[in-house]
């Protein structure tokens, strides 16, 4: 049986798309989206993510690393859902969608998604770092060798170190360019590497360093490897809510795989 995709990016993080509405994907599959999401032997993406039904909202999106396996949240993928929910004429230009960590409401215009993320209360500013969790967990540091930084080898070495060990976290490096503006390189748990780009994660940023006192904006402009992404928040009696991720999500090309 042939089965359609499509693949999107945004911001360079890139993910193969699959409808399934008609709950015809064998979601317990690994193996196959592992496949899927393999560059060489599959179609080539971070991730995969499913498009289905939901009984009260627009749509439920259900998302997998490129290990195969569910995961967390993912920022970039659930931007790029809503323009793929577009395209398949399951919304207009705004969508309230379930995702693993809760309601996102989001906008699209232009193609650029406006998604609002979670609101963030706990922030643990630790020596060295800060950790939070954006719908997925981030370790946030700062590295002014940004350019030259080996991303994927010291990424992997505090993704499986203390005190996150096989859980993991996702990690991010940082460097300030300006009052608002930030540069940002990633490595993602579940892809365990370096991505061009992770929603969750320059949210996480934009907030730690908000909360650490590195900019006194709301609006906050993270320039990652595959372009430039926006967040803006609130803060009230400690949580940061009315959180939006915003930026461009394209659809890249469409196919078909499996037997015809
Ligand atoms: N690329 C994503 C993050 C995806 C989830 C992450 N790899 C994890 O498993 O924690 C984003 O844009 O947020």
């Amino acid at each position: 049986m042939q089965q359609k995709f499509y693949k999107y990016q945004g911001t360079g993080n890139d993910f193969v798309m699959i409808d399934n509405r008609q709950l015809k994907f064998d979601k317990n599959n690994t193996k196959l989206v592992a496949h899927l999401c393999d560059r060489r032997f599959g179609i080539g993406a971070d991730g995969l993510i499913l498009l289905e039904n939901h009984d009260t909202y627009d749509f439920k999106m259900v998302y997998y690393n490129s290990d195969g396996r569910e995961s967390s949240m993912c920022g970039n993928g659930g931007r790029c859902l809503v323009a793929f929910a577009q395209q398949l004429g399951v919304i207009e230009n705004h969508a309230v969608f379930e995702a693993v960590d809760g309601l996102h409401h989001a906008s699209i215009a232009d193609g650029i998604v406006r998604l609002q993320m979670q609101d963030v209360g706990n922030i643990d500013n630790k020596e060295g770092y800060v950790f939070l969790d954006t719908g997925s967990p981030h370790h946030v540091q700062f590295e002014e060798a940004i350019d030259s930084f080996d991303v994927k080898t010291i990424g992997a070495n505090i993704r499986y170190g203390a005190p996150y060990f096989q859980e993991g976290t996702n990690v991010n490096f940082v460097k300030k360019l300006s009052e608002d503006a930030f540069r940002l390189r990633t490595y993602e748990r579940g892809v365990e590497n370096e991505t061009l780009s992770c929603g969750t994660g320059a949210t996480a940023v934009a907030i730690a360093m908000h909360y650490i006192g590195e900019t006194e904006k709301n609006l906050v402009k993270l320039k990652v490897e595959g372009g430039e992404l926006e967040v803006s928040f609130d803060l009230n009696n400690g949580t940061y809510s009315n959180v939006w991720l915003i930026g461009p999500a394209k659809l890249v090309f469409e196919g078909s795989y499996g037997n015809a």
